[in-house]
């Protein structure tokens, strides 16, 4: 008799091509709009699925573990963070957690180094002349911004994407700099030639610009907070596509305002989509709507990431991208 096939909930629209493929493999549930799931329907899926299918917008929280039912094993997010999960919780209840990562790491980096360039070439503030029709012609005065060659960049967080961004930025000719849980091996920091910063407060003090490139822990919670931001160079900017946690947005945003930092590049906010008003009314501020991963490439390697390690949990295995307490 054939085995019965895998009970598979899907809490979003996912792009064609992998919801087609999730449907050849799998029972699943898939989403019939594009609305994030409410908590009472993520409470229904856990209780129904063999496996989950979140993304990164949904909470799952020892609150809905604790209705996951019993046949629930597998979390397979659909994205590389996993702050949305409280992956300790999902562990003791002896459901497994993966994620998607590396088939991101290029677009994000991508993205990373446009938001730099944004910024500092002031890019937006062009676009909004011609938009408004207000060219009256090139001048030698108009619109000036900052060299990036040359500048200081420092990575905070330099797993795969701050490495991904590393290369990117030594092609414009930067300085790459890094602080980092663990200092990379010697030959991958002469390969990247990033100089190495065990102190994150003497590295920010004195970079031009700042990337973050760290997930979100609770041990990165705000680790851009006032006082380090503080100790920012008034001229230096900072860029954010890994999660708005990680910076104090209101004080980010006060300083802003107070010409203490020179400006900043952000795809991710401390509230979701509830961004502080006030950084929408600077100049000097670019914002992005969370679209640091999105291309459609990356999006069907997200889900091909998924299938996959949920075919190999069918078959028995660890899946390849499984998640542990220990790795966060
Ligand atoms: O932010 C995107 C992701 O974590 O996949």
């Amino acid at each position: 008799m054939p085995r019965e096939r895998l009970s598979v909930v899907v809490t979003r629209r996912l792009p064609e091509a992998v919801e087609t493929r999730l449907s050849e493999l799998f029972d699943v549930k898939l989403r019939d709009n594009d609305d994030p799931m409410t908590r009472e329907e993520l409470t229904a899926a856990v209780k129904e699925a063999d496996v989950l299918v979140p993304t990164i917008t949904d909470t799952i929280d020892g609150g809905i573990l604790g209705h996951a039912g019993e046949n629930l094993r597998l979390i397979a997010n659909y994205g590389a963070g996993v702050d949305n999960i409280d992956v300790a919780t999902a562990r003791q209840r002896g459901i497994l957690v993966s994620n998607t990562p590396g088939v991101l790491t290029d677009d994000t980096a991508d993205m990373t180094m446009a938001l730099i360039l944004a910024v500092t070439r002031r890019i937006p503030e062009g676009l909004g002349v011609m938009q408004k029709g207000d060219w009256a012609g090139w001048a030698p005065t108009a619109l000036l911004g900052g060299r990036v060659g040359g500048r200081r960049l420092g990575i905070l967080g330099m797993g795969r994407i701050g490495q991904a961004v590393a290369r990117r930025a030594s092609a414009f000719g930067m300085q790459v700099h890094y602080h980092n849980r663990r200092r990379l091996r010697p030959e991958i920091e002469q390969e990247l030639e990033a100089t190495y910063w065990e102190s994150l407060d003497q590295m920010v003090a004195r970079m031009d610009v700042i990337s973050i490139n760290c997930p979100s822990t609770p041990s990165t919670f705000h680790l851009m907070n006032a006082r380090r931001l503080k100790l920012m160079k008034p001229s230096a900017v900072i860029v954010n596509t890994s999660r708005g946690e990680v910076v104090d947005e209101n004080a980010l945003t006060r300083m802003i305002r107070a010409g203490e930092i020179a400006g900043a590049g952000l795809d991710v906010y401390e509230q979701g989509t509830d961004v502080n008003p006030r950084l929408r009314q600077l100049p000097n501020v670019v914002l992005l709507p969370h679209m640091g991963s999105a291309t459609l490439e990356g999006r069907i390697e997200m889900g091909e990431k998924v299938i996959i390690n949920i075919k190999t949990f069918e078959d028995g295995h660890r899946p390849p991208d499984q998640v542990v307490p220990a790795m966060l």
